[in-house]
């Protein structure tokens, strides 16, 4: 079997938000298609993959370096042993050849990108969903039915108020949602400490609020941050400093007793360990939301997840970032806490299976082989337009 054709563009996933650090309006994707030369239902097999919210599309990169070394590779180097599917792990390694270990950069996007579309070929080549896929191979055996998601929304916005944030947080509600994120650090302390009282004012009893600094505190601030808000027993203070600043999580987490979230902007499996090793977390009440596509693919997740493992972390502390249906597909394979949501924002990627309601916090996941992107209609239209 071969890849035949790659085809890669860029697309807008603008939304006129603003979290403490950017705003959105300029905020683009990379989406690509692997098409092979497997045939099921009498078309060639498609993969496709894109990157997560955040980081910009990283096409050129893609264009440049990543795609030619795949298209380059022997048949033999991208395949698995048998010859019946592509092997995500050869083909990590084929175009990561000639990369200098360390600083990372945007490169980790680049092949997340391409880590996706494989995995969705992977998955569709064997005729199984992803999260099945995964269980039997790489988890326990056992898919979670449904999995744990939140809605993150409460970003700035120009002229929102409290009602509206208010209203905001409600129709999560009401949309089957039991907990909901909100934004903080792009307002004055004060300013924010209204904002999380109005929240907490309209949740029933049973839902919770997490928020998210974006890593805009320094030290002092995420200090005495964290001092203001540890009565309102939040379900987690998220990415209160910059992400590579260990010893401020060290450091927060010796004097903020609850849950503490961060891992979005930790691209790597070095980075992840030294997350680990040397900024304090808790693998009893703290969350880590590496997202893999943003962080060179499953494959280094899969990586992740034994260091984890090997410091005595359970998968049930992690819950990705970037509300997309890939680390859904994880969550369900390989039993992960849950997976984030954003409703409304970051369309089409965000996002689950059209019909597919979300029910007192939990969403199920389509049995579609693959990761699930024809069953998400407005997604899979606009991957369609791919190399067109
Ligand atoms: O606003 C963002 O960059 C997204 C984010 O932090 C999150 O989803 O946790
Ligand atoms: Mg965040």
């Amino acid at each position: 079997m071969k890849i035949t054709n790659v085809e890669v563009k860029t697309v807008p996933i603008s939304s006129p938000i603003r979290n403490a650090y950017i705003d959105f309006s300029k905020m683009t994707a990379s989406a690509i298609a692997i098409t092979t030369d497997v045939i099921r239902d009498g078309k060639p097999v498609v993969g496709y993959g894109f990157n997560s919210n955040g980081r910009y599309a990283p096409t050129s990169l893609l264009n440049e370096r990543f795609i030619p070394r795949l298209l380059e590779a022997e048949a033999k180097d991208i395949i698995t042993d048998d010859g019946t599917n592509l092997d995500p792990h050869k083909i990590h390694a084929i175009i990561m050849s000639n990369e200098k270990p360390g600083g990372h950069g945007e490169r980790t996007v680049a092949v997340g990108v391409i880590d996706m579309a494989i995995w969705d070929a992977v998955s569709k080549i064997e005729g199984k969903p992803l999260y099945q896929l995964l269980a039997e191979k790489y988890g326990n055996g056992q898919v979670d039915e449904k999995v744990y998601i939140y809605a993150a929304g409460g970003y700035y916005f120009p002229d929102k108020g409290l009602k509206e944030l208010q209203d905001e947080m409600k129709g999560y509600l009401e949309l089957g949602y039991k907990d909901v994120k909100m934004k903080v650090g792009g307002a004055s302390l004060k300013e924010d400490l209204h904002r999380i009282e109005a929240v907490l004012d309209i949740l029933p009893s049973g839902s919770g609020l997490m928020v998210d600094a974006n890593g805009r505190f320094d030290l002092k601030y995420a200090i005495e941050f964290g001092e203001k808000i540890k009565d309102y027993e939040l379900i987690w203070y998220e990415e209160a400093g910059d992400p590579l600043d260990f010893h401020l999580q060290a450091e927060l987490s010796k004097r903020y007793p609850h849950a503490i979230a961060t891992g979005e902007n930790i691209f790597s499996l070095q980075d992840a360990t030294n997350l680990i090793r040397y900024a304090g977390m808790n693998p009893e009440k703290d969350f880590l939301q590496f997202d893999c596509a943003l962080s060179y693919g499953l494959v280094e997740y899969l990586r992740i997840l034994e260091m984890l493992d090997e410091h005595g972390w359970s998968s049930r502390r992690c819950i990705p970032h970037g509300g997309h249906q890939m680390s859904l597909n994880i969550a369900a394979g390989l039993a992960l806490h849950g997976n984030e949501s954003y409703p409304g924002v970051f369309q089409p990627f965000g996002g689950f299976a059209d019909n597919y309601a979300v029910e007192d916090g939990y969403v199920k996941l389509p049995e579609v082989p693959g990761i699930g992107f024809e069953a998400k209609s407005d997604l899979y239209n606009l991957l369609l337009t791919i190399g067109k």
